[in-house]
Order: C-alpha cells, then sequence, then structure tokens
C-alpha cells in the first residue's frame, strides 16, 4: 500500500541522488505517484536502496551488452587507403582490392573504419577542433545568427529532444565564398584560421567521399556510363559541426545525445575528438560502439545508396550515446545529390529472383521533403519501397 504514496519528483529533490535510470525505476516499482509525506521516508531510504541496486544492475547489464558486441565491433573492417604511405591510385590492383572491401563491408554492415593519412591531412584534424571549440565557446546570440531555410542547417542548441547536442550544418563549406561568409557571420573582425581549416578539412572530407563512391561502383564492376551518376550523387554536400555536452546525471550513465537514425545522404564520413560515442545497430540488433581510430574516420552508407543499390548497401542506423566526463566534438561530411536528381535503380542490381527491384525511381528533393515533413523512421521503404 504503502508505495503508492512515493512522489517521484520529491523523491528526487529529497535525495539529490537519483539518475535517469534510478527515476525510471521508481516508477516501475511504485505505479504511480502520489505526495510524499515525511513519515515515509524510511520507507523511501528502503526503496532507494532497491533502487540503486536496480540502477546497477542496469549498468553491468549495459557493459555486458558492450562486451558483446565488441566481438561485433571488432568484425568492422578498418580500410587503410594510405597503406605504406602510398595513396591508393585508381585503376591499380591495389584500387580494385579495396574497392571489393569497400563493397562487402558497407552490405555486411553499412559502414567501415577509414585511415588516410598525407601530408595535407597531418595536423589538420586537430587544427579543425581547436577551432570548433572556438566555434562553440562564442556567446549563443552569435551562433544563433547562423540561420537558413533548409532543414538541419541553422545552429541547433535548444533542442528539448537532444539536449546535449548543439550544431551547425554548413553547405559546400570547402567553397571559398562560403567559409568565408559563414566565419564573417561568426567572427565580424575576421578568423582567417577558421576559414581555411574548414575549407580544407570539408575539401578533404568530400574528396574522400568521391573516392568511396568510386569504388563501390568499381566493387559491383558496374559500366562506366555510371561514372556520372556517382559524380551526381556527391554534387552537394552539407558539413556538419556538433559538441555534445557532458551528461549530468552522473558519469557512469549513458545519455541518448543523437536518436537512431539513418542519413539521408548517399555517404556520411564522419570523425571526433578523442571522445567516443557513436553506435550503430548491426544487422543482428546489437548496439556496436564505434571505436573510430585516432585521426580517422567512420564512414556510413545513406539512404541514396542503399535505394540505389536496390537495398544491396546497408544504410546503417547510427546513434551517439554520451558517458564519461570529457565533452564529444564531431565533424560530419554528408556527400548527396541535388534536389533534382532522379535515384533509379541500375538494371545490373535486379535479379529476378534473388534481388526483385526493391525500389521504384524518385526524385531525392521528393524525398527529402517527405522526410522532414513526416520523420518515419523507415521513411525511405514508405516513400519509395515496391
Ligand atoms: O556525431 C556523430 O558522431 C554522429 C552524427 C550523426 O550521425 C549525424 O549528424 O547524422
Ligand atoms: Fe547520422
Amino acid at each position: 500500500m504503502l508505495q503508492n504514496f512515493v512522489l517521484v519528483s520529491e523523491l528526487k529533490v529529497c535525495e539529490g541522488c537519483l539518475d535517469g535510470e534510478s527515476y525510471g525505476a521508481i516508477e516501475l516499482l511504485t505505479g504511480y505517484s502520489a505526495p510524499l509525506d515525511s513519515s515515509l521516508l524510511f520507507f523511501v531510504r528502503f526503496r532507494i536502496d532497491r533502487v540503486t541496486s536496480y540502477a546497477r544492475s542496469r549498468k553491468i547489464k549495459r557493459k555486458r551488452e558492450i562486451m558483446g558486441s565488441e566481438s561485433e565491433n571488432l568484425m568492422i573492417p578498418c580500410l587503410d587507403f594510405s597503406k605504406d604511405k602510398l595513396r591508393i591510385r585508381e585503376g591499380s590492383e591495389e584500387w580494385k582490392i579495396m574497392s571489393k572491401k569497400v563493397r562487402e563491408a558497407c552490405e555486411s554492415h553499412g559502414c567501415f573504419f577509414l585511415i588516410y593519412d598525407d601530408d595535407v591531412k597531418k595536423g589538420i584534424h586537430d587544427d579543425m577542433f581547436l577551432c570548433m571549440k572556438e566555434l562553440f565557446d562564442l556567446p549563443l546570440e552569435t551562433k544563433r545568427k547562423y540561420k537558413s531555410p533548409k532543414a538541419y542547417r541553422s545552429y541547433n542548441g535548444d533542442s528539448s529532444i537532444i539536449p546535449l547536442c548543439q550544431s551547425f550544418g554548413i553547405d559546400d563549406a570547402s567553397l571559398s565564398e562560403i567559409a568565408q561568409a559563414f566565419t564573417n557571420l561568426m567572427w565580424p573582425r575576421g578568423n582567417p584560421i577558421f576559414c581555411e581549416t574548414m575549407k580544407c578539412m570539408s575539401s578533404k572530407m568530400a574528396e574522400l567521399s568521391f573516392m568511396i563512391l568510386k569504388m563501390i561502383q568499381e566493387g559491383y564492376d558496374l559500366p562506366k556510363q555510371y561514372t556520372s551518376e556517382i559524380e551526381e550523387m556527391k554534387s552537394s554536400s552539407n558539413f556538419r559541426l556538433m559538441k555534445y555536452k557532458v551528461p549530468q546525471s552522473g558519469d557512469e550513465v549513458c545519455e541518448t545525445a543523437l536518436l537512431p537514425h539513418t542519413d539521408k545522404s548517399a555517404v556520411t564520413i564522419l570523425c571526433q575528438n578523442e571522445v567516443q560515442g557513436l553506435e550503430v545497430l548491426s544487422k543482428s540488433n546489437n548496439w556496436i560502439p564505434l571505436k573510430i581510430p585516432n585521426q580517422g574516420f567512420a564512414v556510413i552508407i545513406g539512404d541514396v545508396l542503399k535505394a540505389w543499390s536496390n537495398g544491396r548497401l546497408h544504410a546503417a542506423t547510427h546513434r551517439v550515446v554520451m558517458s564519461g566526463e570529457k565533452e564529444r566534438y564531431s565533424i560530419a561530411l554528408f556527400a548527396m545529390p541535388k534536389d533534382e536528381m532522379k535515384i533509379e535503380v541500375p538494371s545490373e542490381f535486379v535479379e529476378e529472383k534473388i534481388h526483385p527491384l526493391r525500389y521504384k525511381p524518385f526524385n531525392y528533393g521528393d524525398y527529402l521533403q517527405f522526410f522532414v515533413s513526416t520523420l518515419k523512421e523507415n521513411a525511405l521503404d514508405v516513400f519509395a519501397g515496391i
């Protein structure tokens, strides 16, 4: 009977030690909430003991889940495009071998790790993260000046759904006039280091995304006639800068800082500071923490390539969880088509028995609009599925 008299919110204030998980646990144990009476404090303490052990067991369970998925993490390939410091040359034997590996990784996991070292890239990673800190440290009213009519571009730091995340999305950031306009808006007195670093980092990442797209074409031995389609798939890009706050509720708690989703791009390239947090959902339905190599990238297949390849390439669902005491900074480059591109499955991907046609042709801009207005989890299948 007593359990009906626990007010969850007062409990939280009273004890000041309950995190999100424990709070949920109390609701679970009590069924519903009612005003807390001081005579019930003994009972409440007893409950808290139970709740704490419940929360502890949840944490252990999560640790086990992570350990269980660790073996799957090891299965996600790490591909070195700069092997022996020699850049893989298009058309070479190494290029062909690597292309098959890219195809395989994108079919099995929808993602892979990428290492790529060259003289231009050296140091730029660190410079970019220093620049990002400077950007996110600007006053809120300055950051809010960055507005765009396009979805997921404007400065976003006030979302009640993902309160730990702040972001900016800049289209075609490698173009001088765009990088300059963004820099001038944030720093009216100028910040040439930021401007140059952003241009350089975004063009490096765009170059890598094109390389991956070409490898996918090669990996399937598709004829040259598809080269122009592959080029169209990266004719736009969005350079997204993100900062994730440390969760307030205690360092052992993992909070979802970015909700599960698939990207609406053709392909996404991502890197981060030293703080991990990205997870992908494996085909066997386990969340796998992606340990992105230092100075390396994670590559994730988006909805466009999934549709175009008739579902052979897997658009991996992913999310960000935050724990620990350090802020996370991440950078994503979304390579995508222009709105007017028609996405149509090449006949080479269709095979009556094993691979019947799964997607009807659609206009990329229409798909984006559909997604933004419905936010459906399985938007691609609802919009273009057969
Ligand atoms: O911050 C990350 O690591 C992931 C970001 C992401 O998935 C996105 O912006 O679509
Ligand atoms: Fe994403």
